[in-house]
């Protein structure tokens, strides 16, 4: 699904931030992307989700290597990937549930078509009672939750989730996590960035580990 071979990345002229990556990321996975804070790995999600190309090396997402890849093929490829941001990137002033509609109101699509999908997928996340809300009055748990609801509305081969657990509690992490697990097994690779060690354990998940820019993979 995703194959990175001795990719390497440096911003502008500063040094190189990722050195020497190969690695896949195979269809139904689910994995941890780990290590330090400043070891890379937005930089690393953001390779994956074609907003940033590598300096050096070759990346292949769904069997197409990226440089490859045209502007204005990106939004097709795009949408194939969720993404969770680690600032969450709602806008404040559409409810969740327009938030969470909103990949499918920029595609056109009527609102009869998706209207209960949403609504379906903002109770699965726990949201049913908050979705006419605006996001400046959700808890940080809640909007975490809408950014999941917004990255999976349209049912992305490939989700990728930064610090999803990084504002809330270790129950409500539980939860999400388990939500992340749920969602792999109906078939979604699941790449979730993070710091917390108690998360980790709680699941024998593989894990990519940055370090000084390299990566060692503990399956
Ligand atoms: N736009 C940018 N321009 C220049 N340097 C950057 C840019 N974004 C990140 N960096 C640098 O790249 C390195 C990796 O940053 P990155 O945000 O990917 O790390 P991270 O592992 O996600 O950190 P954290 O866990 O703190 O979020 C850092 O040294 C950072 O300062």
């Amino acid at each position: 699904m995703i194959r990175f071979e001795n990719v390497g990345l440096r911003y502008g002229m500063g040094p190189e931030v990722l050195r020497d990556l190969t690695f896949q990321v195979a269809p139904h996975s689910f994995q941890f992307l780990t290590g330090p804070s400043g070891a890379g790995k937005t930089t690393l999600l953001r390779l994956l989700f074609l907003s940033l190309r590598p300096t050096r090396g070759l990346i292949s997402v769904f069997g197409r290597e990226t440089s490859r890849i045209g502007k204005q093929d990106l939004p097709k490829m795009r949408r194939r990937i969720g993404i969770v941001f680690q600032d969450f990137r709602l806008l404040d002033h559409l409810t969740t549930y327009q938030n969470v509609a909103l990949p499918y109101r920029v595609l056109g699509h009527d609102e009869a078509t998706y209207r209960a999908d949403v609504v379906e997928l903002l109770k699965w996340v726990g949201l049913g009672e908050r979705m006419h809300v605006m996001p400046p009055v959700l808890s940080g748990g809640e909007k975490q939750r809408a950014a999941i609801a917004r990255a999976l509305i349209t049912k992305p081969e490939l989700l990728l989730a930064d610090e999803p657990t990084g504002n809330v509690d270790p129950p409500l992490a539980r939860r999400l996590l388990r939500l992340f697990l749920e969602l792999n097994r109906l078939g979604t690779a699941v790449v979730i960035a993070t710091h917390d060690l108690a998360l980790m354990d709680q699941v024998d998940a593989r894990r990519l580990v940055l370090e000084d820019g390299r990566m060692e993979i503990f399956s």
